[in-house]
């Protein structure tokens, strides 16, 4: 018998049974997460399936933030905030108002999410959580509202993709660069209810930061979950946020002779930066085939790539300059702290003085509401997650994703520019401070 993959380990542990991919489990839950957007009706399941005796099975753990229209974009989300402030109240759930960030960041930096954790979220980047070492996943209103009030889901175990990048990434790579090389190779299908698990010396060596970009695309490769098995600098990271130490569980390590259903390896000093042309994650290309690209907008943001560390990247780049002329920039930090931290380490003037427009924390023109979306003709390059057609505003927008130090250094020339052109900074792990529930 072949050995585990992580989340056979981790699946056996929550249902109690010694699962293998394929099988169907019961499992207990250890953290939910619902947003303004999915919120509404996942409390109206909770409150039909529980009816006369509504009680959350976890309040601690029942996340419930206000990032996707927020700050209110019309009176349907103004009034869609209330109902979350008003259940969260209610029933003592964990509650993040306007401009506190975006749910997957929040979690992360409020510390709801340990190695060995299942996290359930209604919302499709819940797989970022595997960059913390727990198994993150999408799920929809109707589980999650169910989930509540059990603190149990079903699951079909998943087969797992393994990802292994050995060696040092050259100058100009980022894991924006790795996960765009992913989905451009496996496709926008290509996991598919999988897990991606990512590994080898090169995401090993990945500061957690980088690592959270990994596990968030995994679904823009269809993958249920995208895990970086979590060690030392996992639990560094998260003593620095939260001032505790968690364990690391025997769990969440995958067994050597795992049975991946594939391995693709990468040499990381082959690697180039990597851009995805319109209209899907999938079309990646290294960045050389679309440079000179024109631009009209640059968004740096979103879930996948808007932290500290990625936001300061951009800010390296174009300090003491101006946007290339006919070119405009939205920055939306991830979270309140980020753009505390944006404050207090003077990012956020050189974005002002570069002639960017820095928004309140939260998802942005990420999904196209709101923040800066696209009009008819606009092509934009982000370092956001999806590009599909009218992603970011008008159906005939086009929209290039990249990494912030690609996005940053195009800002300067107003065209997609290698990133290489410039010196470029690669960072540790900054510690937020808390938001506060
Ligand atoms: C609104 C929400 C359901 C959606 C998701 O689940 O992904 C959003 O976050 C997105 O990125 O499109
Ligand atoms: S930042 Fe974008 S991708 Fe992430 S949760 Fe918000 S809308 Fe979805």
């Amino acid at each position: 018998m072949t050995g585990k993959t992580i989340s056979e380990k981790l699946l056996s542990e929550k249902s109690g049974d010694d699962v293998r991919a394929g099988d169907y489990v019961e499992a207990a839950v250890d953290v939910m997460m619902t947003h303004d957007v999915t919120g509404p009706l996942t409390f109206e399941v909770f409150e039909d399936v529980t009816g006369d005796d509504p009680e959350l099975v976890d309040p601690d753990n029942t996340v419930i933030t206000i990032d996707h229209h927020a700050p209110a974009d019309g009176v349907k989300a103004a009034n869609n905030h209330n109902i979350v402030r008003e259940f969260a109240d209610e029933y003592g759930a964990q509650q993040y108002d306007v401009g506190d960030g975006i749910c997957h960041q929040v979690l992360v930096e409020e510390g709801f999410v340990s190695p060995g954790d299942l996290v359930i979220g209604a919302d499709s980047h819940s797989t970022t959580f595997g960059g913390v070492g727990g198994f993150g996943t999408g799920v929809g209103s109707t589980d999650l509202g169910t989930t509540l009030a059990t603190g149990e889901l079903w699951f079909r175990v998943p087969e797992t993709l393994r990802f292994e990048v050995e060696g040092d990434l050259p100058d100009g790579v980022y894991a924006k660069d790795l996960i765009l090389k992913f989905i451009g190779d496996v496709g926008f299908d290509g996991c598919t209810y999988k897990t991606a698990e990512y590994g080898g010396s090169a995401v090993e060596a990945l500061p957690i930061h980088e690592r959270l970009v990994l596990s968030n695309m995994a679904i823009e490769m269809g993958g249920k979950a995208g895990i970086v098995a979590p060690d030392e600098r996992t639990v560094d990271f998260l003593e620095a946020q939260t001032g505790e130490r968690p364990a690391i569980p025997a769990y969440t390590q995958p067994d050597d002779d795992a049975d991946y259903e594939a391995v693709h390896t990468y040499q990381a000093e082959s690697l180039s930066p990597q851009v995805s042309t319109p209209s899907n994650p999938e079309n990646a290309v290294p960045v050389d085939e679309v440079v000179g690209t024109e631009i009209d907008q640059l968004f740096v943001g979103t879930c996948t790539n808007g932290r500290y560390e990625d936001i300061r990247i951009v800010a390296d780049v174009i300090e003491g300059e101006r946007l290339a002329p006919g070119t405009r920039m939205v920055v939306v930090p991830a979270s309140r702290s980020v753009y505390k931290q944006m404050m207090d380490t003077g990012v956020m003037e050189t974005f002002v003085d570069a002639g960017a427009i820095v928004q309140s924390a939260g998802c942005g023109s990420c999904f196209g509401t709101h923040q800066g979306v696209l009009g008819d003709g606009d092509v934009c390059l982000a370092t956001a997650n999806r590009n599909f057609p009218g992603r970011e505003g008008s159906m005939e927008s086009e929209v290039y994703l990249a990494s912030p130090a690609t996005v940053g250094v195009s800002a300067l020339y107003g065209e997609i520019t290698d990133p290489r052109e410039v010196e470029l900074n690669r960072y540790d792990d900054y510690v937020l401070e808390g938001v506060g529930a």
